[in-house]
């Protein structure tokens, strides 16, 4: 199997390429492309490449991922969110390749009393949200091949993170205030990756069921929750000589450019009961904390 993934240096992309890279993926020929190589934003350089590899699976981990910054820079965002899965998913088809695609919470408004499943109404508060939505939109409409996965709160031991973010200034000062009315759940990179090449395996398949799937960590928790957790953990790991108290705050107590959802706890459901893929105890991934360093 022929394996095309973009963002290869971001943290979802990198951990698709460890794994994909030998060990027990032997069968797969992978062609790994950062921005650099592959700017999806150019459609003659997206067609090309995808015309000269011939995958049968593109998997699209680039992304513009800069929520606060995205209010300020709508047309990037537009153009990498947006536009590079419009080109990606359209040169896949002309070959016939399947086009797996990864999205976000941030397309949901937050206000939904329970989890969202996928057929629940979109209606994204954000640049980075709205940009988002129409870029599955784009995958969905002209590729019929398509896996949209949506998830949240990502982090790993590669690029930035809330995780890193907390270790940071966790180590620069101990009055930490983190917003206790915001809830979700927390998703490791690598699960997400052993999770799109799942789907990228069950695309080879008759009878694929292809679609939008919500897939993330359990369990919810709040912003506030999370930090607390990782603090605890830098403390009992000896990885912080202080063990930081962090000050529970609302949402307006933290002003920023890009609203985000107040609920973004997604129901995973679906992709147990389809593809046998369930929701990760994403406090596995903290074994150890210095990893995130
Ligand atoms: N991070 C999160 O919390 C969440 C992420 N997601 C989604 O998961 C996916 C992966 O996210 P994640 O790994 O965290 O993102 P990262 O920001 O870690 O990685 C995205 C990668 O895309 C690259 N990129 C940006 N613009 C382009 C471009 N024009 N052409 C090619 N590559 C480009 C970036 O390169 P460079 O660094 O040089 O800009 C970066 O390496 C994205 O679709 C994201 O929307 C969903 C929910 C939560
Ligand atoms: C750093 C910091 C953040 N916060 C709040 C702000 C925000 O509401 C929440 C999370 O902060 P961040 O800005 O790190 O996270 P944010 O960039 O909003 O994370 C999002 O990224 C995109 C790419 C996604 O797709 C989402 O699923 C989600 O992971 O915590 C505090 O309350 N105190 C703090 O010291």
């Amino acid at each position: 199997m022929k394996i095309l993934v973009t963002g290869a240096k971001g943290q979802v992309g990198s951990q698709l390429v460890e794994k994909l890279s030998g060990g027990i993926n032997t069968h797969v020929e992978l062609l790994a492309v950062d921005r650099h190589l592959l700017d999806i934003t150019d459609e003659l350089a997206v067609n090309a490449c995808i015309e000269r590899f011939r995958p049968d699976v593109v998997i699209n981990a680039a992304a513009y991922t800069a929520v606060d910054r995205a209010e300020q820079d709508e047309l990037n965002a537009k153009r990498v969110n947006h536009l590079g899965p419009l080109y990606l998913a359209v040169a896949a088809n002309k070959i016939k390749a399947t086009m797996i695609h990864v999205s976000t919470d941030y397309v949901f408004s937050g206000d939904a009393k329970v989890p969202y499943i996928e057929s629940d109404t979109v209606d994204p508060q954000s640049v980075y949200g709205e940009t988002k939505l129409a870029g599955e939109q784009a995958v969905i409409n002209t590729n019929p091949q398509h896996f949209v996965l949506r998830t949240s709160w990502v982090f790993g031991e590669t690029g930035a993170n809330f995780v890193k973010t907390m270790l940071r200034i966790g180590r620069e000062r101990s009055d930490i205030r983190v917003v206790c009315d915001q809830f979700g759940s927390p998703t490791y990179a690598g699960d997400i990756a052993d999770t799109l090449i799942a789907m990228a395996k069950r695309s080879m398949e008759h009878e694929c069921p292809w679609g939008i799937y919500h897939f993330s960590g359990s369990p919810y928790v709040s912003w506030h929750e999370f930090a607390q957790y990782i603090f605890d953990e830098a403390y009992a790991q000896r990885c912080l000589n202080t063990h930081i108290k962090v000050k529970p705050i609302t949402t307006s107590e933290y002003p920023t450019a890009a609203k985000r959802p107040l609920n973004s706890r997604l129901n995973c459901t679906k992709i147990a009961t389809n593809l046998g893929v369930y929701a990760s105890d994403w406090r596995l991934a903290f074994k150890d904390i210095k990893a995130y360093l």
